[in-house]
């Protein structure tokens, strides 16, 4: 991540053409998406992969190889400068794998994979890496197990703040009284409100009736009703935010969850002492920026809680249906109680009535008329109270049961509607003035809180580094101080012990990170080990050379990027180039085989450059015969040579030793039989000066004792013949 000091300074003389993978086309794209070609530059140099995204058929991986080849053209070196062979690579790529598990976002994971081992001649930019891991680290191990599970949390829901967006609003419109303010009202807000031309203010009356709220521009005086409108003489003085709050607050909408957990997190930070670090904010104004926010709701409506008239209106609309027909139904009950009790006399007027046709259920209505009435007196009160009704409310409720008696008692709809209508009115009137009101709280407040995205998601690039180091329990490597090293003055972190200028490591309690991470910190032995100049490792069978050699290939790397080792202490020459050989699948085939010694010879290349070259068992490239003398002379070769630190693992080594012309140092890791559960006793720490013994047969009596049947007697015969043998 580049600052902005830094990018103004490469901005000068930087053009996007000088960019390996930048033709005339994506020149273009870049220039059309960003506006200028500096500011595509200064897209491309902080390295923000999501902006990148925004041009034209840009993938997130070409994205990526293109901030690489920024930094190259920056910096002036490539991954390829010291990551010499695929082996070396893939090393390298499994690392960022295990690093990339405790980033948080997908932004610090991009940024992970841009982090490259650097070689000695630039191992400033690597101390500039182990500053910001230092800065981290500290600032987690400040936390507690809690808290960092809790910011690692807040950090997975931070991503990169998005536009906000406005669905068209069908409940206001813009009524304009001349055709040029028409226009200008349909240029200015038509894509989010109706806009009409009314020529007539008698045509008002429709709209007020079909609209919520109507908005009206420079109108003449006419008879406007009490409310449900909004005046303004000059469509110029208007800002479209102070129309609509939801524009303004679509941003906060949009971006909701981020927001929260970036203030969240702000205010965790700050409370531990990390004050400065995102410097928009103090506590208190996180706090109050939060709460806020909280006022809204990820669909862009209110909160309930924040005014209590507004609850008492929601409420009514969620409860109105279920309270109103549970009325309904205990008034009937009540009524039903009454008529079973009832009987009813008929007087001679009264039937004679009825046999001239009158209707037999006016006369019983009139007849329970009185009681029914008490009963929906009474019933409508308890409405009231249930809902809080106010009395104009309570008012358009007064006949919901209908004007006549029946029973079962039903709801009159139209006074239904009537009641809804009114309720939602209401609301909606209040939830607008909220709306407005909270967008001017948090009016310019948005650079703000995009300023602290950025930083929460620089902070977990740095801070998912540290908990990396953290749970592998790593400590930074020291750099030995030699001569080269001096003239650079990088100020190393060195062993002042340690200048003699020769290639070397002192490894001591180092963990293979890809062990650890598959089976666990605790479940791995540690292991020490040392090498100067030229070793052949030999040993037994499973016995952890491979470990070791990858373990020492990931501390070189490790430490060449700025990072922390998975050792407790990795002393080590700074080296130019690394060369990784890992074990062949088999023997290569002559042309395959012509390349790989055709590789050898450009790393036997005496030119005082400090390498390090590690090979695994390179005796499966060929016959074991001709690979022992192969072996014996890159061996030579590099013992002579003097700069390259070379660690070869072999089965061979006796054979090896007997075609060397010069001393070679071999050690050997020695295993002592099978344990009660059949692993193998293995000293992992590789003892110097000693050929250890490959022991097959331990591996062959372990698979006789662990399998059955026929699988068991082809193991038994392989077993005998080792007995025969001895
Ligand atoms: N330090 C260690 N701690 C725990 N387990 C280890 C360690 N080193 C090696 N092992 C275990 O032993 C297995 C074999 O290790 P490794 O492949 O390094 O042996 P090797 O000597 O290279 O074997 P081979 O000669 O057969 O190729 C590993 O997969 C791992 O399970």
């Amino acid at each position: 991540m580049i600052s902005d000091g830094e990018s103004t300074a490469i901005k000068t003389n930087m053009r996007l053409r000088d960019i390996s993978g930048i033709g005339s086309i994506l020149e273009k794209r870049l220039v059309t998406c960003f506006g200028s070609e500096e500011k595509a530059l200064e897209t491309l140099l902080k390295g923000d992969v999501h902006e990148l995204c925004r041009v034209e058929g840009m993938t997130r991986k070409s994205a990526q190889s293109l901030i690489l080849n920024v930094s190259k053209e920056q910096n002036g070196v490539s991954l390829e400068d010291f990551l010499k062979t695929k082996e070396a690579e893939a090393l390298y790529a499994g690392i960022l794998k295990i690093i990339k598990k405790h980033c948080c976002t997908e932004f610090s994971a991009d940024f992970i994979e841009r982090l490259v081992p650097y070689p000695k001649r630039r191992l400033d930019l690597a101390l500039d890496v182990r500053e910001k891991i230092e800065t981290h680290l500290t600032i987690l191990q400040s936390f507690s197990p809690d808290e960092r599970e809790m910011i690692q949390s807040l950090l997975s829901q931070i991503t990169p703040t998005k536009d906000g967006t406005v669905q068209k609003i069908r409940d206001r419109a813009v009524l304009a009284f001349s055709e040029v303010v028409y226009i200008e009202a349909h240029e200015k807000f038509g894509s989010i409100l109706p806009v009409h031309l009314v020529t007539d203010p008698q045509e008002c009356a429709d709209f007020f009736f079909s609209y919520r709220s109507v908005i009206l521009f420079d109108f003449p005086e006419f008879d406007l009703p009490e409310s449900g409108y909004e005046y303004f003489r000059d469509i110029d003085a208007v800002e479209i935010e102070q129309l609509i709050p939801e524009m303004a607050l679509s941003y906060f909408v949009k971006n909701l969850k981020s927001f929260d957990a970036s203030l969240r997190l702000a205010e965790i930070l700050a409370a531990g002492s990390m004050s400065g670090l995102f410097s928009q904010f103090t506590a208190e104004e996180s706090l109050e920026l939060r709460t806020l926010l909280k006022r809204l709701n990820a669909d862009g409506s209110m909160n309930p809680g924040i005014d209590p008239e507004a609850d008492r209106l929601r409420n009514i609309s969620v409860m109105c249906d279920e309270i109103l027909l549970r009325k309904a139904a205990e008034l009937s009950d009540k009524l039903k109680n009454v008529l079973t009790g009832n009987t009813l006399t008929l007087d001679g007027d009264q039937l004679m009535h009825i046999l001239s046709g009158a209707d037999l259920k006016q006369i019983v209505t009139a007849n329970v008329s009185k009681p029914y009435r008490e009963l929906l007196k009474e019933t409508l009160t308890e409405i009231t109270e249930t809902l809080s009704l106010k009395r104009d409310e309570e008012m358009i409720l007064s006949d919901i049961y209908g004007d006549e008696i029946e029973c079962p008692v039903k709801l009159n709809l139209e006074s239904l509607t009537r009641f809804k209508k009114e309720i939602s009115g209401k609301s909606a009137e209040l939830e607008q003035k909220q709306k407005k009101q909270l967008s001017k709280e948090l009016a310019g407040r948005k650079e703000a809180m995009s300023l602290l995205i950025n930083d929460c998601l620089e902070f977990d690039c740095w801070y998912s580094a540290a908990s990396f180091a953290n749970a592998y329990q790593m400590t930074f490597p020291v750099f030995a101080k030699t001569s080269q090293n001096t003239e650079l003055n990088l100020n190393l972190p060195a062993n002042p012990e340690n200048q003699s200028g020769n290639v070397f490591f002192n490894l001591e309690g180092g963990r293979n990170l890809f062990l650890s991470s598959k089976y666990g910190f605790d479940a791995i032995t540690p292991v020490s080990y040392d090498v100067e100049n030229t070793v052949l490792l030999s040993g037994v069978n499973s016995g952890g050379k491979t470990t070791v050699l990858e373990l020492v290939g990931q501390c070189l790397i490790l430490a060449h990027m700025g990072f922390p080792v998975p050792a407790e202490l990795f002393e080590f020459s700074p080296i130019e180039e690394f060369y990784y050989f890992g074990k062949s699948k088999g023997t290569l085939d002559a042309g395959a085989f012509e390349t790989t010694l055709r590789n050898f010879s450009i790393v036997s290349e005496s030119n005082g450059t400090e390498r390090a070259v590690f090979a695994d068992e390179l005796e499966s490239i060929t016959e074991p015969g001709a690979s022992a003398k192969i072996i014996a002379g890159l061996l030579e070769t590099f013992c002579e040579n003097g700069k390259t630190l070379s660690l070869f693992v072999s089965h061979l080594a006796e054979s090896i030793m007997e075609n060397c012309d010069i001393p070679i140092r071999v050690d050997g890791i020695e295993a002592g039989g099978l344990d009660d559960d059949l692993n193998l006793i293995v000293n992992r720490n590789p003892i110097k000066n000693h050929i250890a013994k490959s022991t097959p047969e331990l591996i062959v009596e372990k698979l006789f004792l662990t399998s059955t049947g026929v699988e068991n007697a082809f193991y038994e015969k392989l077993k005998k013949k080792f007995e025969a043998k001895n």
